[in-house]
């Protein structure tokens, strides 16, 4: 096992009000897994993935629970040891990661400057050679290495930011809608080559999306989130074909077929509840086309034979009153 995540809380804290983005989520992951993670916008996908990171502000926010990466709780490691284990252990990309590379260098020293943070002396050639691979699997030519950030395009400029998160080799990448705004032949060019590395290099990844095609075709793992929690987790053979909690059902119905048929899409009806309360109860129930009485009360992990983990009353299992 690479992560184990549990009881994982993030609330967000300020003057006039605490909202409870992440709640008692628990997942773990292997290595060599690539876990989707789904769930509608404000679920709290990209606050887990931030706060497992330790990139909130510790001023405005409160974490609670464990995240064990390889021996060590992410969540109290000090500074210096996040700092180690950055880019090298676990690399991130983000929807705008684009924006952070410098305007006023070339692409070329930004690369050199990260390769050499966990190894010094790496001559710029060995940084080169390894680049223009990495280039090559995002496709881009070679001589984007020696180019300023103003001289691509935001696509271009994307892309190189996915090559600069593989630089170090890193054992766990989190992309967070990394490959959303490409064009969809360059989106699928690139997860079909981050699959392929990552067997060779036995990468785990963590892959923060709305988008159902990228984890049917890109994961082998999927996990849901609503209102913060964790609704249902497993194999994605198995929930995709046959998803049991109601939400993920929905959320599955709510996206064009996976085999490109044209169908009018559902959506769920309803809102997103309001996060700075506190629920009793199924967090779904309100929005769900299933509900019963015993949903009044929280629902517990239900372990399926399949592998699948469910919160929910219709697979039995016992409340879990927090
Ligand atoms: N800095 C913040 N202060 C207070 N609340 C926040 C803050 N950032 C996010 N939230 C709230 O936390 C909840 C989870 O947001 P988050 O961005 O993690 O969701 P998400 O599932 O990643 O959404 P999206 O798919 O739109 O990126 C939302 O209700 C959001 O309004």
């Amino acid at each position: 096992m690479i992560l184990e995540v549990k009881d994982f809380n993030v609330t967000y804290v300020n003057k006039h009000k605490r909202v409870y983005a992440v709640k008692n989520v628990n997942f773990n992951i292997d290595k060599g897994d690539s876990l989707g993670l789904v769930g509608e916008s404000g679920s709290g996908k990209s606050t887990l993935a931030m706060a497992l990171l330790r990139l909130l502000s510790k001023k405005s926010t409160e974490i609670s629970g464990t995240a064990n990466f390889l021996g060590r709780d992410l969540v109290n490691l000090s500074e210096e040891e996040l700092k180690e284990i950055r880019w090298k252990e676990i690399s991130v990309v983000f929807q705008k990661s684009m924006n952070s590379l410098s305007p006023v260098h070339r692409i070329r020293t930004q690369v050199e400057d990260i390769y050499r943070v966990h190894n010094p002396k790496a001559a710029k050639e060995e940084i080169r050679d390894r680049f223009t691979y990495l280039l090559k699997l995002v496709n881009l030519s070679d001589r984007v290495y020696n180019l300023y950030p103003h001289e691509l395009s935001g696509g271009m400029l994307q892309r190189v930011s996915i090559a600069i998160s593989l630089l170090n080799n890193p054992k766990l990448l989190i992309m967070d809608e990394a490959t959303t705004a490409l064009d969809v032949v360059t989106q699928g060019q690139i997860l079909d080559e981050v699959v392929k590395m990552e067997k060779e290099m036995d990468m785990t990844r963590i892959m923060i999306t709305h988008d159902m095609s990228v984890v049917a075709t890109s994961c082998n793992k999927v996990a849901v989130m609503y209102a913060g929690e964790m609704m249902e987790m497993g194999y994605v053979k198995e929930v995709l074909k046959n998803p049991l909690h109601p939400y993920t059902e929905g959320l599955i119905a709510s996206f064009p077929s996976l085999k490109g048929k044209k169908e009018k899409l559902k959506s769920i009806e309803g809102f997103l509840p309001d996060l700075s309360k506190r629920y009793e109860g199924c967090i779904f129930a309100p929005r769900c086309s299933k509900v019963m009485d015993i949903c009044k009360k929280k629902p517990a992990e239900v372990k399926m034979d399949n592998g699948t983990v469910v919160r929910c009353h219709l697979y039995g299992g016992e409340t879990d009153e927090e």
